[in-house]
């Protein structure tokens, strides 16, 4: 029997680099980290950090502890690291916690104080020194990432992108976040019947309904945000990628589009259980570029799929800035050694042009900076800012 993925279309579509679609390089004000402090992350102790609100560079040798800076700054929008497999290892060896304290200054002149600490597993949020959940924490703060794993988001698995498209399904719909548990919730029950080999219908109708229910919203959400990011994205890859021809996007919900999940769902019973899992669903969504002239992801180089990562980055930031009335915050992690010369000049001058405060790592201060940057070396879990 074909996996059932290979059966669902894809839609497809070609957006149009349209005149009315914001710029991605919109020009406006930003959300800016004026104050970063960490206690107990990977090599630092204590840490506290006065940014500038343009350019910060973070320049020191190998393992010095740059980028788990910017893990720090992500972390506070993202409730993870960019790193995989970071989970357990972002807390300093030897100690029990960690915690992130950050001042976030917002484009209408708001004061956002953010703290994030993690004891053991979970995360505990505070917004301006109260207790919070962690998502209303994330909803202050917005962050993208461009490091050496980005390019996954173009040739990895489908969870990079899955994740991609609800992290700015999330900062725009808030009730997104809702809906996706009350699917997860649903999800894990189902499973727990199939892992139990249980076949009565009337188990399996009620959390069947509610997937079938929060599946159609999570679908509809992501969608849109898709409709509204694709004549963004057209604009950023004809700028950073123009050799490759006109873009074409495609959207798989995770479950066929001829009938509902739930009709789907109690027809796929007999698969499911053999397996032991949900095989569709929105926990199955994928979504995926294509080029005229690199129809296949097996078309790009892997410069390409960088570059091709990046102009998705900045299409997010410049449809958050649209929509949101701020650009986010972009940590670019070792910008030398991703990008050639031309590329690193083009990507610099868009986020001057946008006014975005960028926080950047190398192991050397790279050319292409504006020489105004706050410059920091970082050695040995230390952060020293130069004059
Ligand atoms: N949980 C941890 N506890 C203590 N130290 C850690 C922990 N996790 C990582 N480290 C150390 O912290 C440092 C963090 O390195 P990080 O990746 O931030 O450095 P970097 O300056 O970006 O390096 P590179 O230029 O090589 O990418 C490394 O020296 C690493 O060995």
């Amino acid at each position: 029997m074909r996996e059932p993925e290979a059966l669902e279309p894809y839609r497809h579509w070609t957006p149009e680099p349209s005149p009315d679609a914001p710029a991605f390089f919109v020009v406006g004000v930003a959300m800016r980290l004026v104050k970063l402090k960490i206690s107990s992350l990977r090599c630092f102790r204590d840490v506290e950090l006065e940014l500038s609100p343009g350019i910060n560079a973070f320049v020191g040798p190998n393992g010095a502890g740059k980028t788990s800076l910017l893990e720090a700054a992500f972390v506070l929008s993202h409730g993870r690291s960019f790193r995989s497999g970071a989970r357990d290892a972002l807390i300093r060896r030897g100690e029990r916690s960690l915690g992130i304290f950050a001042e976030v200054l917002h484009a209408d002149g708001r004061l956002d104080r953010l703290g994030m600490g993690k004891d053991g597993v979970h995360w505990q949020a505070r917004l301006n020194f109260e207790g919070c959940s962690v998502a209303e924490l994330l909803g202050r703060c917005a962050v993208v990432s461009f490091d050496p794993g980005s390019h996954a988001l173009i040739s990895g698995g489908a969870e990079e992108r899955r994740r991609f498209l609800d992290w700015g399904v999330f900062h725009v719909e808030h009730t997104f976040l809702e809906l996706w548990r009350r699917y997860q919730r649903a999800l894990k029950q189902r499973n727990s019947l199939l892992r139990n080999k249980q076949s009565d219908n009337a188990l399996f109708a009620p959390w069947e309904h509610e997937l079938d229910e929060s599946a159609a919203n999570i679908d509809r959400l992501r969608r849109s945000y898709l409709d509204r990011l694709a004549p963004v994205l057209a604009q950023s890859v004809a700028t950073l990628l123009p050799e490759l021809g006109e873009l074409s996007l495609r959207y798989r919900p995770g479950w066929s589009e001829h009938g509902t999940l739930r009709e789907q769902l109690a027809s796929s019973r007999g698969r499911d259980l053999s397996k032991g899992h949900t095989t569709i669903g929105p926990h199955r969504a994928d979504w995926q570029i294509a080029f005229a002239h690199a129809p296949a992801r097996e078309h790009l180089s892997r410069g390409q799929e960088k570059l091709t990562a990046l102009a998705c980055l900045l299409a997010q930031a410049g449809l958050f800035s649209e929509e949101r009335g701020e650009w986010p915050i972009v940590c670019i992690d070792d910008l030398a050694s991703e990008l050639d010369r031309a590329h690193q000049a083009a990507l610099v001058e868009q986020l001057r042009v946008a006014d975005a405060q960028v926080l950047v790592t190398g192991t050397e201060l790279p050319a292409s900076l504006d020489p105004q940057a706050r410059v920091f070396h970082v050695e040995q879990g230390v952060a020293t800012p130069l004059l």
